[in-house]
């Protein structure tokens, strides 16, 4: 089997942390290029030198001496700031895999596309944002996209050897959060602590409280819509408190097939590291019996609005991805940063996109300047909404 060439964006993280563990077990299968973090550059440094990558960036120009300092006498190159993680992204690697978090991934995952060089795509804020101009850019440049999300994996996996005509539609399961089974009105008071424990998945802290306000399957909704091209009337989702079923996709015929697996995202990174082979992987076996039953429910609107607003993003198209999205991280800054309520952060969305749906703006093409500018807007129009309540 041949070796594989792997660079890893935002290494340090939850998804990153993952990817090095599957590349560190495999040394005959995959052979480390670049790997790229954010402030972390201590652990950054010691994964570079564990995988004897080419090459470390940090996203953040301050911390290269730190960088240098960490990997002194490793003979691995080490680099800072955004341009950075563009070249980095240049670099000849059979596949990038991209586990930055946030609207700050768009860029570099372009960057690969427009080399032609295979994304497996974590960082589904980029298809949020973005999903047209991606999706052409990889159709454009013969690169492929591989779904690493676990929903996405899982319906991509399902699709094998089937015809998307043949779909009627696509199931998106949802663990229902932290607050699944709070009374509503205790929403509002909700702490960041509370908000940071997931009842399945290990991830990082954002999307660990996006899990909890549902904006996490908001997104997973547009980026169903982006990554399979399905008319949204066809995306469903569930919610399903075991996390054991991903996702499940329906036939014409009547068939439903479901993808099942323990809650461990090696199986969808390591689905996509190995894609179109299945290998071996450290992933837990389901006993079936001990699991016993699966249960599954309707999402609730009252205590899920985020379901909602995606809907309207969806109709609305253009830049309203990028629009919600930013809202969305800013929402998720300032509730971190104790400034808003729990409850604050849909509300804080929803003005900006009811405020903003209305500039001209809104409707342009979907390039990365305009992608840019309509997150700027968003995110001082999510302050603005802040400085109003205070007043
Ligand atoms: N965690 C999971 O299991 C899953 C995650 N995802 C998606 O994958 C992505 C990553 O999630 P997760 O791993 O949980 O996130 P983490 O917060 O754990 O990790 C984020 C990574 O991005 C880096 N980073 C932060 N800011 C920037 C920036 N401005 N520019 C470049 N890099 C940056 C971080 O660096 P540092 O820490 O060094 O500052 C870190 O390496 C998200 O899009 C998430 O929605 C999807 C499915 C499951
Ligand atoms: C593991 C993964 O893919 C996450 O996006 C997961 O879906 C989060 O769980 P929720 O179903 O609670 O959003
Ligand atoms: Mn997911």
């Amino acid at each position: 089997m041949s070796v594989r060439r792997v660079s890893i964006f935002g290494a340090t993280g939850s998804i990153g942390e993952n990817t090095v563990d599957l590349l560190a077990r495999a040394p005959d299968r995959f052979r480390a290029v670049a790997l790229t973090g954010g402030r972390n550059v201590a652990r950054l440094a010691q994964q570079a030198c564990a995988l004897n990558a080419e090459l470390a960036v940090t996203a953040f120009p301050d911390l290269l001496d730190d960088l240098r300092s960490a990997l002194e006498g490793s003979g691995i190159a080490a680099a800072a700031g955004p341009a950075a993680l563009l070249e980095a992204a240049d670099r000849p690697a059979d596949l990038i895999l991209s586990g930055i978090v946030g609207a700050a991934g768009l860029p570099p995952g372009l960057r690969a596309l427009r080399q032609g060089t295979t994304l497996a795509l974590a960082n589904k804020e980029s298809l949020v944002c973005a999903g047209p101009l991606m999706m052409a850019e990889a159709a454009a440049h013969g690169a492929r996209i591989l779904p690493v999300d676990s929903e996405h994996s899982a319906v991509f996996q399902a699709l094998v050897g089937e015809d998307m005509a043949a779909v009627e539609r696509i199931v998106i399961t949802a663990s229902g959060g932290a607050f699944r089974d709070w009374p509503l009105e205790a929403l509002a008071s909700a702490t960041l602590a509370e908000a940071s424990s997931h009842p399945n998945w290990d991830m990082g802290q954002r999307i660990t409280i996006d899990s909890a306000s549902m904006f996490n399957k908001a997104l997973e909704l547009i980026e169903t819509r982006e990554f399979f091209g399905i008319d949204p009337a066809r995306i469903e989702t569930i919610v399903h408190p075991e996390s054991l079923i991903h996702a499940l996709v329906g036939f014409r015929d009547g068939a439903l097939m479901a993808h099942v697996g323990p809650p461990d995202m090696r199986h969808a990174i390591g689905y996509a590291l190995n894609w179109p082979d299945r290998l071996d992987l450290p992933v837990a076996r389901l006993d079936l019996a001990q699991v016993g039953s699966l249960n599954f429910r309707a999402p609730c609107e009252k205590r899920y609005p985020a379901l909602r607003l995606a809907r309207e993003v969806m109709a609305a198209r253009g830049l309203s991805g990028a629009v919600f999205n930013a809202a969305k991280e800013r929402a998720l800054d300032h509730f971190i940063a104790g400034r808003i309520r729990f409850t604050d952060m849909s509300a804080m969305v929803e003005d900006v996109l009811t405020r903003l749906t209305g500039d001209s703006g809104f409707h342009a093409d979907v390039t990365l300047d305009n992608v840019h500018h309509a997150d700027q807007m968003a995110r001082k129009a999510a302050d603005g909404w802040l400085s109003a309540e205070a007043s």
